[in-house]
């Protein structure tokens, strides 16, 4: 794994264009400064070539998005496409309510993306796998996850992460692991959210789009599990904040001392 990819984010601070949602906004574009990036986002249609060239890559974030916002992510991934920047799509709640379900697969059907990370109910959604999911939480099923991504993986020809207690990453064929958490992430909306704009850094600085999704979810997760254990009263709300200031300390040794994966 290329941990010190970490160190090459921070060279590069490549420009993070994010189509965020309402809840999570300023979460996502506070966590992803402080790792290294430089956020940028837009609801706007006219300025979508613009920010497309100027940007190193696309985090679409489908959370709550408008009939409008998605003619505007439309227009944005057709321009990714042709100008060759990868995008991230965190296809939320799609497990959960078809009408996302129907225009996430026909997005992914359309456009070429580098990664979908989603929790495991909205992976399996959009690999047609059966699984009970909840809101916008990942709920219960009884399929393999690791076969379930890389179905998916393999229909859309991307990398897949299905987060969870373990983070599964794959490209269709290799799959690896990730067990750093807490519970902690699960009591904090927009958990996911970060991590997803954090995938999307890092394949704005890593051709490899596998290798870029692994050193995100490692230096995620092991970020979100420091902060837990040092916390003297482990609590949803200062764990947020504590989790950004750690995206800002973390560095490649603290990763490689606690990085837990196969
Ligand atoms: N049950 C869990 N226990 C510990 N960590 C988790 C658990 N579920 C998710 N995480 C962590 O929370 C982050 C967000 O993942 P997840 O909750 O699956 O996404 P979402 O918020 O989109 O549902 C990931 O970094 C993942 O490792
Ligand atoms: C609560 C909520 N409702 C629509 S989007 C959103 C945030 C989802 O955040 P995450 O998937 O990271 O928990
Ligand atoms: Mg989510």
């Amino acid at each position: 794994m290329k941990i010190d990819l970490l160190d090459t984010l921070r060279e590069k601070n490549p420009i993070a264009f994010n189509i965020s949602n309402f809840v999570t906004v300023q979460d996502v574009a506070n966590g992803i400064n402080a790792l290294g990036a430089s956020p940028i986002m837009s609801e706007e249609q006219n300025e979508a070539e613009a920010m497309v060239k100027m940007a190193n890559s696309i985090t679409i974030n489908l959370g709550a998005f408008t009939e409008q916002q998605l003619n505007q992510i439309e227009t944005v991934m057709t321009f990714a496409n042709q100008y060759h920047k990868p995008i991230v799509v965190d296809p939320v709640a799609v497990g959960a309510v078809q009408y996302r379900l129907e225009r996430c697969n026909e997005l992914l059907a359309q456009k070429q993306v580098a990664v979908i990370r989603g929790n495991i109910g909205e992976v399996a959604a959009l690999a047609g796998v059966d699984w009970n999911a909840k809101g916008i939480d990942a709920g219960e099923g009884s399929s393999d996850p690791v076969e379930t991504a890389k179905k998916l993986a393999n229909k859309y020809h991307c990398v897949v992460v299905a987060s969870g207690k373990t983070d599964i990453i794959t490209n269709g064929e290799a799959v690896i692991r990730v067990f750093n958490e807490s519970d902690l992430f699960k009591l904090y909306v927009g958990s996911g959210d970060m991590l997803s704009s954090t995938i999307g850094c890092f394949v704005g600085v890593e051709e490899d789009y596998f290798e870029a999704a692994q050193t995100a979810v490692v230096v995620f997760d092991v970020a979100g599990e420091v902060v837990a254990k040092s916390m003297s009263k482990p609590l949803a709300g200062s764990f947020g904040p504590q989790l950004i200031d750690e995206l800002h300390l973390i560095d490649v040794k603290t990763v490689e001392k606690y990085a837990n994966f196969e």
